[in-house]
């Protein structure tokens, strides 16, 4: 029931109903008011007819009556005795020569000459509430022409009831066709256009939200199966519908792939570049080459390893480099240091860059102490003797991106040359650093004098070994 009225409310408070009811109801209105002008002439005359037809059967009386009078005198005492109607206001008897014989009452409009030979004639006058109908004795025998004057002011409020009874008579069955055919449109066309319309709404909402549901959305205009045009269009629209959600669907894991394959190629972009160089050549810059005036550069180096590996099988060898080398890595990441490369079994990573850092000799140190435990802890594992060679160096470096193919992200300059001498220059075990490097650390952690060395492309340098940190 209150769905009943529901669907009520909503048909007439569509837009198409009330248009199709206006519509519909106008023509309706046209097509009584084109009837309704004719009839009303029709009853017009219909009525002035009546008024004659009652005069008319006097009138013969009179005029065949008239035939058998001698005198003038036996005429008008025949006129008299005439009985008149209520509407008759006047009556004249006329002769051949449009002399008045006698006459009562208003004098009527009408004379001999608008006879022209006619048996009756009948005439309006301006005003319009008075009907001259004259008759002429010559068709029954007499000379003489009887005119009777009528007052038709009923005429017009009988026409005025006449024409209000034909307006309520079109305004009652305008309503009613009216309503009946907004009824069984709204049941055949209008409310299943609204319920496709509020499918087409849900659509519209699960698509521009990317609904989960999308796929299992029932649709009210599908409840009730139609074999006719509109139900063709619901057909079309359910199809329609079908392929969008299979079309989104296909397009989600098409983009869930390539998000995935974006998302792969840029892990493998970030293991070679550093973050922030990524970001620059993304945004399409081709040489990235930065100047940096304080970095800290460090080289490692497993010594013994190639005799290692003559113990080992390289698989296993290549297994035990990465699990090193993924140690390291973990080291990096924990002083947030940028890993540069590995170089066979040699290790490079510096502090300060891309974004500077003024702790980052402090850093470098700290990874480089880690590296020789996690060394320690893996050469116990193993029960094997091999150790690790540090050098570091501080100061200038120039870093980019050299190549179209395979590059990476790289250091030059002079800090990287001598770090790269401090560990070839070093000792198994230790961590050898330059001037550069202990000025900083020197209050803050322990350091061993070597001396003056001969370093190769160098000359003479003086270098330490880190040992520690101080305690406090
Ligand atoms: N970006 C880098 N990556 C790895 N190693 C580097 C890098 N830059 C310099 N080195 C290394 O530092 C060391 C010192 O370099 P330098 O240019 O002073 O000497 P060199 O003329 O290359 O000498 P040599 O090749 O005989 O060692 C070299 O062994 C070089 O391979």
């Amino acid at each position: 029931m209150e769905k009943r009225s529901q669907a009520l409310l909503s048909l007439a408070k569509a837009k198409l109903s009330r248009r199709i009811a206006f519509w519909i109801f106008i023509s309706i209105v046209v097509i009584e008011a084109i009837i309704l002008v004719p009839s009303y002439f029709r009853r017009e005359q219909e009525l002035l007819e009546q008024v004659e037809n009652v005069s008319a059967i006097q009138a013969r009386f009179f005029l065949k009556s008239a035939i058998s009078m001698a005198t003038e005198q036996e005429l008008i005492s025949l006129a008299k005795s005439v009985k008149q109607e209520t509407n008759v206001v006047g009556w004249a008897v006329l002769n051949e020569k449009n002399q008045v014989i006698a006459q009562k009452g208003e004098q009527s409009i009408v004379g001999v000459n608008d006879l022209r030979g006619q048996d009756v004639i009948r005439m309006l006058d301006d005003r319009g509430d008075r009907y001259d109908v004259a008759w002429n004795g010559k068709a029954l025998g007499s000379n003489y022409i009887l005119v009777i004057r009528h007052n038709i002011s009923f005429i017009e409020s009988e026409l005025v009831a006449y024409v209000w009874r034909i307006i309520g008579l079109v305004a009652i069955i305008s309503l009613f066709v009216t309503a009946s055919t907004l009824v069984v449109l709204g049941t055949i066309v209008i409310l299943p256009i609204l319920k496709l319309r509020e499918d087409l709404d849900l659509v519209a909402d699960s698509i521009s939200c990317d609904s989960q549901e999308m796929a299992v959305l029932r649709f009210h205009s599908m409840l009730a199966s139609r074999t006719d045009e509109l139900g063709d269009v619901m057909t079309a629209f359910s199809q329609m519908y079908a392929r969008i959600v299979k079309e989104i669907a296909e397009r989600k894991m098409a983009e869930a792939t390539i998000q995935k394959e974006k998302d792969t190629s840029e892990q493998l972009l970030l293991n070679i570049l550093p973050c922030a160089i990524a970001d620059r050549l993304k945004r399409g810059e081709t040489v990235i080459a930065d100047g940096f005036n304080d970095v800290t550069v460090l080289f490692a180096d497993i010594v013994n390893f190639t005799e290692l590996s003559a113990t080992i099988s390289p698989v296993k060898l290549v297994c035990l480099l990465n699990e090193i080398f993924s140690a390291f890595d973990n080291l990096a990441e924990k002083y947030s240091l940028e890993k540069i490369k590995t170089i066979g079994d040699a290790y490079m990573v510096v502090g300060g860059l891309p974004l500077y850092r003024p702790d980052h000799a402090e850093a470098i140190a700290n990874m480089a102490l880690d590296m020789q435990r996690v060394i320690n802890k893996f050469a116990g594992e193993l029960g094997k003797s091999f150790d690790i060679r540090i050098g570091i160096s501080t100061g200038p470096v120039v870093a980019g991106v050299i190549g179209i193919k395979k590059f990476i992200y790289d250091l030059w300059g002079d800090t990287v040359n001598v770090a790269s001498r401090m560990e070839s220059h070093g000792q198994a075990g230790s961590i050898h650093v330059s001037a550069s490097t202990h000025d900083i650390l020197q209050h803050k952690y322990q350091f061993i004098d070597r001396g003056e060395i001969m370093i190769k492309g160098k000359g003479k340098m003086q270098t330490y070994f880190l040992s520690d940190r101080l305690t406090t």
